[in-house]
């Protein structure tokens, strides 16, 4: 493949409902497509994080010059455009792995399109559809938490997740428990907001069967997770701790994550998201598909994801319906509390002209 052109293509899509975690909240998912053009194919992605810096340190316009500035001129220069020859040729840039996602899923998109081979496929996927759990907010009152949750499971989503911090964790737990009963499948998300000083108060949580807790401490902080994972019995789970595989073989070799949120844009793309899956399945470690509010775009790879064997945990690929209104592709809806595993070429979709139409704030070329 050559690549001749990559366009920006800057979204805002309101959500249906304000989506609070321990670090903010979001009424709108606002961030970038990446629209590759190639001799052979065109490709598609999506830039997983928000314009502010606080779910992780990359942020949108930062991406957007990275990208344009760094990461794109490296990757036109090299002889072969090839998904294999862009993790090498985009490895002197430290970090930035959700921009590095974003250009290496839009090649991969465009290489498997020219060979008119799925990503499922690509990647090994052994399923057709996929469980769909559902990420919960934080909610004013115990009473609307609980609405939202009865809404949820009516919708058919197998498994709820709980955002936490402290002053709503123990109550919140709770009542989902009484409410719901001790079978449901059941586990929250700290975000990072609390210390090893809260372990005792997180041990409460212990009695609730919880699947996992996951993210307790600060980003990066294996050591404190493991001492952390000491103290408690409810399994931790690593999100924003894991960057690839490495970490996250440190991570299971200090028992600082017995369960592995997987998200491919953290880890700079599918292939070392998928070398994420190798190594904690290799290590008896379940791993499950996080979420970033995708669109379309990028819930489908995600799916094609969630399809590999040790993908044992519902993850957060909700129908598209859990955020937006209307998608810029064709929606994901639930069926039997399941989703379908794209399997056409490449990620399987792409967007629809007139919705994407509708939410781009503005495009341009980044590269000619
Ligand atoms: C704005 S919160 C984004 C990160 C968060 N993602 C979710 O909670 C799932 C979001 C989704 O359903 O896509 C996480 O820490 O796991
Ligand atoms: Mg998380």
């Amino acid at each position: 493949m050559k690549l001749e052109r990559v366009e920006i293509v800057h979204v805002a899509i309101p959500l249906v409902s304000p989506f609070r975690t321990s670090f903010g909240t979001m009424t709108t998912k606002d961030t970038f497509l990446l629209h590759i053009v190639t001799d052979t194919a065109e490709g598609w992605s999506e830039f997983a994080a928000d314009p502010e810096p606080l779910y992780c340190p990359e942020f949108v316009a930062g991406a957007e010059i990275v990208l344009r500035d760094f990461l794109l001129p490296r990757v036109a220069a090299l002889p072969v455009l090839g998904t294999a020859h862009l993790a090498p040729a985009m490895a002197k840039i430290k970090g930035h792995e959700l921009a590095k996602a974003a250009l290496g899923t839009a090649v991969l998109d465009a290489e498997l399109r020219s060979y008119g081979m799925s990503l499922a496929t690509y990647l090994g996927a052994v399923r057709e559809r996929v469980p769909a759990g559902v990420s919960v907010g934080i909610h004013p009152t115990l009473g609307e938490l609980l609405d939202a949750v009865e809404g949820y499971l009516a919708e058919g989503y197998v498994r709820i997740k709980l955002k936490i911090e402290p002053g709503w964790d123990l109550e919140p737990v709770r009542a989902v428990r009484e409410r719901f009963g001790a079978e449901l499948p059941l586990q929250v998300d700290a975000n990072t907001a609390y210390t090893l000083a809260d372990a005792e108060h997180l041990r409460r949580l212990d009695e609730f069967g919880l699947l996992l807790i996951e993210e307790p401490l600060d980003e990066n902080n294996l050591h404190a997770h493991a001492r952390l994972q000491q103290r408690i019995s409810t399994p931790v789970c690593l999100d924003e701790s894991l960057h690839n595989a490495r970490d996250t073989a440190s991570a299971i070799a200090m028992d600082a994550c017995r369960v592995v949120n997987v998200k491919p844009a953290r880890v700079g793309g599918y292939l070392e998201a998928r070398r994420v899956h190798d190594v904690a399945h290799a290590h008896g470690v379940p791993v499950w598909c996080g979420g970033m509010l995708e669109t379309g775009i990028g819930r489908a790879p995600n799916l094609a994801l969630a399809a590999l064997p040790g993908f044992t945990l519902p993850g957060d690929t909700s129908a598209s319906s859990r955020y937006f209104a209307e998608d810029i592709t064709e929606p994901f809806v639930l069926v039997d509390g399941h989703l379908p595993v794209p399997r056409k070429p490449g990620i399987g979709v792409e967007p629809l002209p007139e919705p994407l139409r509708r939410f781009t704030r503005h495009r341009r070329d980044l590269y000619v």
